[in-house]
């Protein structure tokens, strides 16, 4: 029977950093439901509500036991214990009967996810708790199990990184791409080649779950990836052969799947707007895609019918396609995170679990008589040898399209494939299952006599220990400093170095590490990075307990000294250990300061505090990035910039982390949006890493080169600013602006003309409003008009302006232009009628934002190529470039003008009445026809109007005087 996908949703306390910063709680939970509060609601605005199956509170109401257990301290607080008891029983009980399960954990990077799978220390997660308790079940069965019954588990781990598929349970090299992703006719997709290891044990599971672990942080400090953007998928098999009530021999089998997914930032935009490379890149692809089939899946569960659910348009949502959508009962837990600054991800987060609520799955005991599945495998073999030996493909296998000669080649692969496969299943269904847990037992010996020694070793002998961003991984790589010294290098060091590390800038001989008298010291060798609590060495420095060191660009340890520690235990001090969060904060203030750049967070705002933390996770990218230039010689170097809303062409907003990309070669530069140099880094990283890996065809065609741009992406050269505010008076502006970049540099001018026009579209030449708004209610018609632009670099060509005016969606664009002088004359007429307030406030305080862009000419290189990256870089001086408070030259050149015509308007109406009062003298008349002085006044002429225009243009015409130079006033 069809049923629901449960849903839970788990929030966090506040991390450290969200308490330093005062964050506000910005979630609450009553029963089942769960509130959030916009922060940036209005006072007494309600909050959005959802309902779930489960809502957990985890945010506050506990304490630490001595053991570190989080247990309640009042009756709201839901401990691991709680979430077990009520999500992962029902699975250990489904398992039991025979089902299918699956659980998946979804939220953004740092909400809690693992901590409800895994768990960090004694908070054990659903996972290890699961498996604990499976093997108690089985022990408890065992006692009373009958000749033949036998119980079987079986452990898979894989990680989903970029697309590809890599197995967890061994350090063997990857394929190129990853493991493959078939598709098996009956059961499914399935990854081919994946190690499936017999246990018998919770602590033979915890040892393949540390084995993974390992291999997963080897991985990410060499790709310099972290692991929040991979999925990883336990798969837990469970076979349980009894007799039936006939003695016939029963085979009852469930697999359970464990998903911890990548954190779901971003996940939307799969990072990188209008960036060519972005089809070939998939960071989110999965996630986003899994977004998609969620949302199919609600729809199509909510009795919607004909819908295209897009299962196959990502590795994971085809491993996960039986898990939503088919054979399997099903629970997804959101984790939240409780603070103001992570709303929007959060309200995201609880939409994706509203969706996942109507999704439906039908899952079936998976239960048959042995000798019939053997004989069920047989005969299936038996059809596909038949088919191969035709030609003939498998209806299951067909791809969307049709099937080209290389495909049907490639079908006949996967049907041996899965002859063979089916072949192991058999032969696996016959074995003795105590012969190969032995098997299994005996390659495990002697790894585990390893970690013995090594955890006996730690208690004496100074170390490193790795430091990850995902708390789960760090502990996991440890290096001994044994007495005397130790070289830290690459494994191509001739003779290979104690203390082995890759990555990132690290050099074949990068260090030594001296431990005298159990005094360490660590002196880095020539031109090698070694960065110590934030701080780069050149020369031997002393090590102390809990020291954060920075090899390289990736390669970030913490120090652990043993009697250190003991004697400061001792001593009653609190010793608590380092955080990566600290560490690479420390790793990026240092470098920031470097290159002059003063902390922008000083201001203590909200939007201050998350531009400081976007820059301080930017900073090391980017150097990283600047490493990877060099290492494959790529001439390009990447620089931090922060861009104000103006400058993006935006009206309102916050300032931005944008990185700016500058060819060495041609000195051509590039805006990098944060989210395209993310997708950018991915791809560098790949390519590095095959480069490391020795493949030959590491290099990519300038199309695929993330570090290439195409000469045809047009870039932003400046924008102009032009305050509409003589608009409001109906008088006409006449001017050349600069076009300033985002530094508020100049790169040429812009004559930008705005003329009111009546309802026949004449121009307004004699007449103005004194207050713009009484314009409200009436018809504005007015066109705008862009004519010469001069002065743009001579780098530039194919030239074009786009602005967007007041509500407009799309922006009005010109056509493109190169030379020195360029006329775009480009008119566009605007109607409003009537006229809203909501349009007189824009006019008389927004600045309309009129973008320059133009193509950068590939040409004209400037010499010196041959040099390798690392001198051209060593030219570059290395800095942040950071937007200048709004350029208020603009604003004040149109203003004066607005006022000084203003003025000669109101004297031309002057002028004329004192004609007709000489007029009137002349002809000794005492009297003036109302008529006449009407005529001239037309009813928007007051005296009162004139006195002011008079102060006001003479006070701006001496401010004019000091910007004149600047505004070239005409
Ligand atoms: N319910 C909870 N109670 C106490 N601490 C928690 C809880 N949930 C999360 N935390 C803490 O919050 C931090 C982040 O949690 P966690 O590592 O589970 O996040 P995540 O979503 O898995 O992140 P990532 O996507 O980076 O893997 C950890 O230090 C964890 O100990």
């Amino acid at each position: 029977m069809a049923e629901n996908v449960r849903v839970a949703v788990r929030v966090r306390p506040f991390n450290t950093r969200e308490k330093e910063r005062n964050a506000v709680l910005i979630i609450d939970m009553k029963g089942n439901t769960t509130e959030i509060k916009d922060p940036a609601a209005p006072k007494g605005e309600k909050p959005r509500t959802f309902t779930f199956d489960f809502s957990y509170w985890s945010h506050d109401g506990f304490k630490e036991e001595q053991d570190g257990y989080l247990s309640p301290s009042g009756s709201r607080y839901a401990d691991q214990r709680k979430v077990f008891n009520d999500l992962g029983q029902s699975v250990l009980d489904n398992a039991w009967k025979g089902y299918n399960c699956s659980l998946f954990a979804y939220g953004q990077t740092g909400s809690g996810k693992s901590y409800s799978m895994t768990g960090y220390g004694n908070n054990k997660g659903i996972v290890p708790i699961c498996c604990e308790e499976l093997f108690k079940g089985i022990e408890e069965k065992k006692k009373t199990a009958q000749k033949g019954e036998e119980f079987q588990v079986q452990v898979s781990m894989l990680e989903i990184y970029n697309e590809q598929v890599r197995d967890l349970l061994t350090s063997k090299k990857a394929p190129k791409g990853g493991l493959k992703v078939r598709q098996h006719p009956s059961k499914g997709f399935y990854v081919e080649s994946l190690i499936t290891c017999p246990v018998n044990s919770y602590a033979d599971i915890d040892n393949k779950y540390q084995e993974g672990a390992r291999n997963r942080t080897v991985a990410a400090t060499q790709m310099n990836a972290t692991s929040s953007r991979a999925h990883t998928i336990v798969g837990i098999y469970f076979t349980q052969k009894t007799l039936n009530d006939a003695g016939e021999n029963m085979t009852k089998s469930s697999i359970l799947y464990l998903v911890d997914l990548a954190g779901s930032e971003r996940a939307e935009s799969t990072g990188a707007t209008g960036d060519r490379l972005k089809e070939g890149s998939a960071i989110n692809q999965s996630l986003s895609t899994l977004g998609n089939v969620i949302k199919a899946l609600a729809d199509k569960g909510s009795g919607q019918s004909g819908v295209m659910v897009p299962f196959r348009n990502s590795v994971l949502t085809k491993l996960l396609k039986n898990a939503l959508d088919g054979n399997s009962k099903t629970i997804m837990i959101a984790a939240l995170s409780p603070a103001d600054i992570n709303y929007e991800e959060t309200l995201s987060t609880l939409r994706f679990a509203d969706r996942a609520k109507a999704i439906k799955t039908t899952a079936t005991v998976n239960e048959s008589p042995t000798d019939r599945l053997i004989r069920e495998l047989r005969e299936e073999n038996e059809r596909l040898k038949k088919l191969m030996e035709s030609g003939g493909i498998m209806p299951a296998m067909e791809g969307d399209g049709g099937t080209s000669d290389e495909e049907k080649e490639e079908m006949q692969r996967q049907m041996k494939e899965l002859m063979e496969r089916n072949q192991a299943e058999v032969a696996a269904m016959q074995a003795s299952w105590e012969e190969k847990l032995q098997k299994e037992r005996e390659q495990n010996e002697k790894a585990l006599a390893e970690q013995k020694q090594k955890e006996e070793e730690k208690k004496v002998t100074p170390y490193f220990w790795n430091l990850n961003e995902d708390p789960s991984l760090s502990g996991m790589l440890i290096h001994f400093c044994k007495p005397g010294q130790s070289r830290i290098g690459t494994k191509n060091a001739k003779p290979p170095p104690e203390i082995q590390l890759s990555g990132l800038n690290i050099q074949m001989e990068h260090a030594t590490v001296t431990n005298k008298d159990n005094k360490v010291s660590i002196k880095p060798t020539f031109q090698s990075a070694v960065i110590i609590n934030g701080k780069e060495i050149s020369k031997e420095e002393l090590l102390h307990h809990n020291d954060r060191i920075l090899f390289g660009s990736t390669n970030l340890f913490v120090f652990h000294h043993p009697v250190d520690y003991a004697q400061q235990l001792k001593q009653g001090k609190k010793v608590e250990a380092p955080t990566f969060e600290k560490a690479q904060e420390e790793i990026s203030e240092t470098a920031l300061q470097k290159v002059g750049f003063s902390k922008v967070g000083q201001s203590g705002s909200k939007e201050d505090l998350v531009l400081q933390d976007d820059l301080v996770r930017t900073m090391p990218m980017v150097n990283q990035c600047n490493a990877m230039s060099e290492c494959l010689n790529k001439k390009r170097f990447f620089e931090i910039a922060l861009v104000s809303p103006q400058a993006r062409g935006l009206k309102e907003g916050r300032t931005e982390v944008m990185v700016k990309m500058k060819n060495l070669e041609n000195g051509n530069e590039w805006m990098w949006p944060y989210d395209k140099f993310l997708n950018r880094k991915y791809k560098m990283e790949e390519m590095y890493n095959d480069f490391i890996n020795d493949e030959k065809d590491w290099d990519e065609p300038p199309e695929k080169d993330p570090f290439e741009e195409s000469a045809d992406s047009a870039v932003l050269i400046g924008s102009v600013q032009v305050f509409l505010q003589s608009l409001g008076y109906l008088i006409d502006t006449d001017e050349h602006l600069s076009i300033t970049d985002f530094r508020g540099i100049e790169h040429g001018r812009m004559q930008v003309q705005a003329l009111p026009c009546d309802a026949k579209w004449k121009p307004i030449e004699d007449d103005f409003v004194e207050d713009p708004y009484e314009l409200v209610g009436k018809q504005l018609n007015f066109k705008m008009k862009i004519g010469k632009v001069g002065g743009i670099p001579s780098k530039y060509e194919k030239v074009y302006v786009s602005y967007k005016f007041y509500l407009d969606d799309t922006p009005a664009v010109s056509k493109e232009m190169s030379g020195v002088n360029m006329d775009f004359n480009f008119d566009k007429q605007f109607t409003f009628k009537p006229v809203t307030q909501q349009l007189v406030d824009y006019l008389m305080n927004d600045p309309l934002v009129i973008q320059v862009y133009g193509k950068q000419k590939t040409g004209g290189q400037k010499g010196g190529t041959a040099l390798p990256t690392r001198e051209l870089m060593a030219r570059e001086k290395t800095m942040i470039h950071q937007t200048k408070q709004e350029d208020m030259k603009n604003r004040m050149a149109v203003e004066v003008a607005t006022e000084r015509k203003k003025f000669e308007r109101a004297e031309t109406k002057l002028r004329k009445i004192q004609e007709l009062v000489n007029k009137a003298k002349k002809g000794n008349r005492t009297e003036l026809a109302v008529k006449d002085v009407e005529d001239i006044l037309e009813g928007s002429f007051r005296f009162k109007g004139v006195a002011d225009a008079v102060t006001l243009a003479k006070r701006n015409e001496a401010m004019g005087k000091n910007t004149s130079s600047a505004c070239n006033l005409q």
